[in-house]
């Protein structure tokens, strides 16, 4: 499987006229390459288009010149031809020593040649996992040192039933077996590293003269849900190492309100249900994947809200929402994160092609939401008539709920764009 596209090309351009590139895999077809011509005169590589398409290639050019491309029709082909460059002020420019690609095919685009995904790629894994399975060994040494402080924070853990944090947790569904050489008891394990995944904070930390990432459990400071127009922030105090929460500048806490910091930013329902086991109807930064040609425009979608400013001023609409107006919120901004936009600079819109789209994009909305078996009515209905249901069962409903009414605001966002579009 293909997690991560890497094209690397280490330094400029070396060309050789020679017929030394054969070796490259996979139906490489390449005339004379586009990728070389900002550092080739139009004499050399003249008007000749590069068509390249390859899964896997890892060539490595030694620095006598192994040639990675071959031309098509070698003007030369004597031995000592085949070594000798093209211009020798090419020398002065470097050699190319090292060029991979991996899941990715060249090929004409709208703004020249392009790279191009050749298969889906799935989102890449988070690279703090092993952080998680080394806090969770940590964590439960911990709680098996006799007369020790994480006993007593313990107690204020949720229980296996009650922790929701793994809930959608592919990333470990193959984990048990590991675990088992890990721990004497899986479910333990798995407890633990929900409690890891779910509590640890990650900070930059200076030792001595080193500015190094670590992530800490913090007892009590670890019981602050998650908002994302939050009141507090995690702060660590360099001069004397210390860990701080913060109150956000300039915002009021009234007596009795509940103090919340932002997790993360930028996470998908999806990861947010992986890693801390909730989800929320006004993620802005959920995503819908729309599948059709149908583009609105942005500052006239953005208008209709009276919203304006640079994305991340985008969350909160102030004004609106003084006047009681909660419409605006993060489905909003999420709505305009994730519809197709005809990109800045484009055409100014016209209110009829702004209203065909927008009705094509609510109709995806719908076909999305009818493949659901339950509505969202009855997903509320679900929740509000069994007060008893296991925390992990309310917490998938909810996700599941979440989506929908998320897929609804975005309806509705448009209904609202279609009637107060401008002409
Ligand atoms: C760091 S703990 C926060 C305190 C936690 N409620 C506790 O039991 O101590 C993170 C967990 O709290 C819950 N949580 C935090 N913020 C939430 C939110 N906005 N909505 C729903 N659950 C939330 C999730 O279960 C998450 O895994």
């Amino acid at each position: 499987m293909v997690s991560s596209i890497l094209l690397q090309q280490s330094i400029n351009c070396l060309i050789y006229n020679n017929q030394l590139g054969k070796n490259l895999k996979n139906g490489l077809t390449i005339s004379k390459p586009n990728l070389m011509q900002k550092c080739t005169s139009s004499k050399r590589i003249g008007g000749i288009k590069a068509r390249a398409s390859f899964d896997t290639i890892e060539t490595t050019l030694s620095s006598t010149g192994f040639p990675l491309f071959q031309t098509e029709s070698p003007q030369e082909d004597t031995l000592a031809s085949k070594f000798e460059l093209v211009d020798p002020e090419f020398i002065k420019m470097g050699f190319l020593r090292d060029v991979r690609t991996y899941g990715v095919e060249f090929r004409e685009g709208p703004n020249g040649m392009g790279v191009y995904a050749s298969r889906d790629i799935e989102p890449t894994r988070r690279a703090k996992k092993d952080w998680d399975l080394r806090m969770t060994c940590l964590l439960l040494y911990a709680f098996e040192c006799e007369k020790n402080f994480w006993q007593l924070y313990y107690d204020f853990l949720p229980s296996a039933e009650e922790c929701t944090s793994l809930l959608l947790a592919t990333e470990h569904s193959a984990m048990p077996l590991k675990v088992k050489r890990l721990a004497r008891e899986p479910e333990r394990f798995m407890w633990a590293l929900s409690m890891a995944q779910s509590r640890q904070i990650g900070f930059k930390i200076r030792v001595g003269s080193l500015v190094q990432h670590a992530n800490m459990l913090a007892p009590y400071a670890d019981m602050l849900s998650h908002s994302s127009q939050p009141n507090c922030f995690f702060h660590w105090r360099f001069k004397d190492r210390m860990f701080v929460v913060m109150t956000i500048a300039g915002r009021r806490v009234k007596k009795g309100e509940e103090m919340t910091v932002n997790y993360t930013n930028g996470m998908r329902n999806n990861m947010l249900m992986q890693r801390y086991g909730f989800s929320t109807p006004a993620n802005p930064w959920d995503v819908i994947p729309f599948s059709g040609n149908a583009k609105i425009h942005l500052d006239s979608f953005l208008s209709a809200f009276n919203i304006c400013g640079s994305p991340k001023e985008y969350y909160h609409n102030a004004k609106l929402a003084n006047e009681g107006d909660n419409f605006v919120d993060g489905a909003v901004i999420a709505a305009a994160r994730t519809l197709p936009m005809w990109s800045e600079g484009d055409l100014p819109p016209v209110p009829s092609l702004e209203i065909k789209s927008a009705k094509a994009l609510q109709e995806e909305c719908q076909e999305m939401l009818a493949e659901y078996s339950t509505t969202s009515e009855q997903d509320q209905h679900i929740l509000d008539s069994s007060p008893e249901m296991s925390w992990t069962r309310e917490a998938a409903i909810k996700y599941r709920l979440h989506r929908k009414l998320f897929l609804e605001k975005v309806i509705q966002a448009l209904d609202v764009y279609q009637d107060r579009i401008l002409f």
